[in-house]
């Protein structure tokens, strides 16, 4: 069975590249939906809503706009969306991300993962697990934190490889030394040629 995590994947790399580029963020792209219990090819997936790095005015990430895009559909300030978001049995809130969660944003805006796990509260079941593209590089925040806090918050994760580079280049679009970057969260920087 195919699983459906690339197709979902390469849909958040569409997303992201409608994020304006800028120097002081990344271009990320995410996807909320809903999923049936054994249902491994997604055939009965809800999409409930989508988001892009400033697609909503502000200093917004992906993630955010996600969440803050389905509040808006239901009337709710985005920082009640857990209230909104479905909670039927027999069916898991699932996010999809080209790249980890931030766990600390420079900008000191709640950081994403904060916002994942808040959907938790009040017993309501909340995000279950988030498919990620990349790990985030260290250009901002140095070694990431994202998927340490998803894990202490009871939150599953998992890796979806194949668009690394891809994910990579779109993000830091509108960095100075986007190629550089690239190249140094892949490993392909002065340790990689070494191995080589
Ligand atoms: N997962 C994720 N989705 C995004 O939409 C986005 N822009 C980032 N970026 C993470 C990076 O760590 C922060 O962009 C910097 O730390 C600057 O912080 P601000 O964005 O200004 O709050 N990460
Ligand atoms: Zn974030």
């Amino acid at each position: 069975t195919q699983s459906p995590h690339a197709t979902y994947m390469q849909k958040c790399l569409s997303l992201a590249e409608q994020s304006p580029p800028r120097p002081t963020n990344f271009r990320v792209g995410a996807i909320l939906l809903s999923r049936k219990d054994n249902d491994p090819t997604g055939s009965a997936d809800q999409i409930l809503s989508t988001g892009y790095t400033m697609e909503l005015a502000g200093n917004t990430h992906a993630e955010q706009c996600c969440f803050a895009n389905f509040a808006a559909v239901h009337g709710v300030p985005d920082d009640q969306v857990g209230s909104v978001l479905p909670a039927e049995p027999g069916r898991k809130l699932i996010m999809y991300v080209t790249m980890e969660p931030c766990g600390k944003r420079l900008s000191g805006n709640a950081p994403c993962v904060q916002r994942i796990t808040r959907t938790r509260e009040s017993g309501r079941p909340g995000i279950q697990k988030v498919y990620f593209g990349v790990k985030e590089p260290g250009t901002f925040v140095g070694e990431s934190e994202g998927c340490r806090m998803l894990t202490d918050a009871g939150i599953e994760w998992e890796h979806v490889g194949g668009f690394e580079r891809e994910i990579l280049t779109v993000a830091t679009a509108g960095h100075e030394h986007s190629e550089a970057e690239v190249r140094a969260a892949l490993g392909e920087g002065e340790k990689g040629k070494a191995k080589e």
